[in-house]
């Protein structure tokens, strides 16, 4: 698009936006300073390198077979720049504990170390890409229905092991980058049918926590995250919701509210006021459930809208991290992490520029019908002539031109593979 007429449409939509109150300038600004955290494993359908062509287990599925999936590391990584390079902005890596550079030794969860990382720490340092990290409990012989749950000494030993190690790893990458790493904490834990055991789990799940925790770190965060239910354990999940907010408000911990998690009508951006006053920071996975947590391309719809809305109300951009958990196998996958980072950008940017301070003067004096007009009005504010400004200014595409260029990569790159 010519840059010409992408500054006219700004100086008009800059002009739109200050006669409500806003500055786009500033909402520019602010949404340079948002990073994503982007999820590796939309690159590879959650393979990882572990145990390639092994089944995905542990209440997850990806759907599909669309040629061209990276299929190591060095593949993985030029996905990632290659996806990246469409998106504005400055964003950082989610990297689960499959993905560790083996050098093709048998290194079981249980023995994973620094050094099977230290490849992506000098990448992301030369790429300039933070990295956060992820424990992985689904996709091993011992993953079963339950890991660190499980009533079986041995084997939840084996899961407290793995995930104290991922620990030590998440504190390297974020000592290497001077800036804390994320590390999430997912089990899968639940059972298909009834259990008379509901307590058990749960207490077993809450002493394996306290005693993972039990290290200090300084340049790790803790998150834990919850989930309605898993394919094939539907009757009753371990790490439920309340299980971990609960956790998560007594220790301290960070809860990951991961948008399929939940029932079809809960409203998850609801949650965020409730947490933020009770835990320290909240991390978010964006996704999209379609039915289920069915992990589709998060896209520009009302759940991801109001989800940044009310992170931008409740004045917490600094609190809430914002990564994206999808794998949709179906369709070309670095244009799955573009269109998804985009739709999430894009919800931030129409975020940044509510008219927020009129929306809540009309609140306080009572006028519902002005809140509301005003509401519905800023839907039509011309949000995405600063979009457009954005991408400019940060040296993307702007609109679907970026669609070319993956269908190019894709004919000189991943059909090839
Ligand atoms: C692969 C991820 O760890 C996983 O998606 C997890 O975050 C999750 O959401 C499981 O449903
Ligand atoms: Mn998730």
């Amino acid at each position: 698009m010519k840059t010409q007429l992408i500054e006219e449409a700004y100086r008009i939509a800059r002009e739109r936006y200050a006669a409500v109150g806003v500055d786009t300038d500033e909402a520019l600004e602010k949404l340079q300073r948002v990073s994503l955290s982007l999820h590796c494993w939309q690159a590879d359908d959650v393979t990882g390198f572990e145990n390639r062509g092994g089944e995905l287990t542990g209440g997850i599925q990806a759907t599909g077979n669309y040629p061209g999936k990276a299929r190591n590391v060095e593949e993985l990584r030029a996905d990632i720049l290659k996806a990246a390079s469409y998106i504005p902005g400055t964003h950082r890596l989610n990297l689960h504990e499959i993905y560790g550079e083996f050098g093709g030794e048998k290194v079981d969860r249980n023995e994973v170390e620094v050094k099977h990382f230290a490849g992506w720490i000098e990448w992301a340092r030369a790429h300039g890409m933070k990295l956060d990290f992820n424990s992985t409990s689904f996709s091993h012989p011992k993953s079963g229905s339950l890991s660190l749950s499980n009533p079986d000494p041995e084997i939840r030993e084996f899961w407290i092991e793995h995930t104290r190690r991922c620990r030590a790893i998440a504190e390297a990458m974020g000592e290497a980058q001077g800036d804390p790493c994320i590390m999430n904490l997912w089990v899968h834990d639940g059972s298909k049918d009834l259990t008379v055991n509901r307590m058990l789990y749960r207490e077993l799940l809450r002493d394996s926590l306290d005693r993972i925790f039990e290290q200090k770190y300084d340049h790790m965060k803790d998150c834990i995250e919850s989930k309605v239910f898993g394919i094939g354990l539907e009757s009753y999940t371990v790490g439920s919701n309340d299980f971990y907010i609960g956790y998560g408000a007594s220790r301290g911990k960070i809860v990951t509210l991961d948008t399929g998690h939940f029932h079809p009508t809960e409203l998850v951006a609801d949650k965020l006021s409730s947490l933020l006053l009770f835990t320290p920071e909240v991390m978010l996975h964006v996704s999209r459930p379609v039915r289920w947590d069915s992990d589709h391309v998060t896209i520009m719809n009302d759940d991801t809208l109001e989800l940044c809305k009310e992170i931008v109300r409740c004045d917490a951009l600094d609190r809430v991290h914002i990564g994206l958990d999808y794998f949709d196998a179906s369709i070309n996958r670095i244009g799955a992490y573009v269109i998804g980072s985009r739709a999430t950008q894009k919800c931030m940017m129409q975020a940044l520029l509510e008219p927020l301070a009129k929306l809540r003067a009309y609140e306080a004096d009572g006028q519902g019908f002005e809140r509301l007009a005003l509401l519905e009005e800023s839907k039509s504010l011309p949000w995405n002539a600063v979009w457009d400004m954005f991408c400019l200014k940060n040296d993307v595409p702007v609109g679907e031109e970026f669609i070319a260029d993956v269908q190019r990569y894709e004919a000189e790159v991943t059909s090839k593979r």
